[in-house]
């Protein structure tokens, strides 16, 4: 994917506030209809990064695209066409649900086209955020969850084609968060293009095709689920009990000690291997980086010991982009 094709990109962005940098060199590309959730420690620069990415923060250096355009320079129409779920909306609180998701529409019947429809049919938003029953509440009286949710409409209503969501469910309930992850599916289906952040592996699983992992100030693991947790896990650990005794082991080779375990004299009576699970493996490639330990992260493939232009063989297998950079 190069940098004009695709929907986001920035290349070499840096962001200090005042003598403290937080964006050392974050590069990214995502392309159109792509879902991404970017995860990373607090204050890691998530939002930070979505807030450059939205135009409400301008970098220090480096080069954003978004929809073609620089956010901070952007147009009207630019801004009609991106979607901003931001961490908290705490105005307008003597409003009503309805009457300010049909205020903020109005801005958006302008920028209306013949394949997109703009904006979304109030009543109809807040059916699909789960807010229909509220729509005459006033904004101060909704609960933290609720509010959420109208977050998430707000964030809607102008049918972006580019959604930005800053730790969208934070607040759920798990009904509202199974909810929220239905109605950011039907929008991946329409081809929206959405970077998320969250703290909930779960859900970056649930509703992300990638994972970027922002740490140290710069993109130290970028990939599918799937291929981030094969490449990060690993340590498998196998649990057996022989003859009544339990016994606990890792290993990077669970086939191999699997065999050894089997050909060692002795009745197995319970036997489990388990592969690290995408938490364990984010938290030891996160700790990797802030220690600058060296520690299981390098051999996950996600950080190789030396910077190199050239993809290794396993990097190429996965589809796990390396960091030429050293962290
Ligand atoms: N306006 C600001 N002025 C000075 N420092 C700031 C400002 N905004 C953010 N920071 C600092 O920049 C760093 C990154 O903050 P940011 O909110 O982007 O992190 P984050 O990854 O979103 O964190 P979290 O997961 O806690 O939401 C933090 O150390 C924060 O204190």
């Amino acid at each position: 994917m190069t940098g004009t094709s695709a929907t986001i990109s920035t290349t070499n962005l840096r962001m200090q506030y005042a003598a403290t940098r937080v964006l050392d060199d974050v590069t990214l590309s995502i392309g159109r209809g792509e879902v991404v959730a970017l995860l990373g420690p607090n204050g890691a620069g998530k939002t930070t990064t979505i807030e450059i990415l939205e135009g409400f923060r301008v970098p220090s250096g480096g080069e954003v695209s978004v929809l073609g355009e620089t956010p901070h320079t952007a147009s009207e129409a630019w801004r009609a066409r991106v979607g901003v779920v931001l961490q908290s909306w705490r105005d307008h609180g003597k409003w009503r649900v309805e009457e300010f998701l049909d205020y903020l529409s109005l801005y958006y019947t302008d920028y209306a086209t013949p394949e997109v429809q703009r904006p979304w049919p109030t009543g109809d938003l807040l059916e699909r955020v789960g807010l229909g029953a509220k729509k005459q509440r006033r904004l101060d009286r909704l609960s933290g969850g609720e509010r959420r949710r109208l977050d998430v409409a707000i964030g809607l209503v102008g049918r972006p084609e580019v959604l930005f969501l800053d730790e969208p469910t934070a607040g759920f309930d798990p009904q509202a968060r199974h909810d929220f992850h239905e109605l950011i599916r039907g929008l991946s289906d329409l081809d929206t293009t959405i970077l998320l952040t969250t703290h909930d592996l779960t859900e970056a699983e649930l509703l992300a095709g990638r994972i970027l992992v922002l740490a140290g100030g710069t993109i130290v693991a970028d990939g599918s689920p799937d291929d981030l947790r094969h490449r990060m896990s690993a340590t498998a650990s196998v649990r057996y009990r022989r003859d009544g005794q339990l016994h606990n082991e890792s290993t990077d080779d669970p086939v191999a000690l699997l065999r050894d375990v089997l050909a060692r004299p002795g009745e197995i009576t319970e036997l489990e291997v388990r592969r690290a699970s995408l938490e364990e493996a984010y938290l030891a490639l996160v700790h990797q980086v802030e220690t600058g330990a060296e520690t299981q992260a390098a051999s996950f493939g996600i950080l190789p010991d030396e910077p190199t232009d050239e993809p290794t063989d396993d990097q190429a297998d996965t589809g796990v982009e390396p960091v030429d950079k050293e962290v």
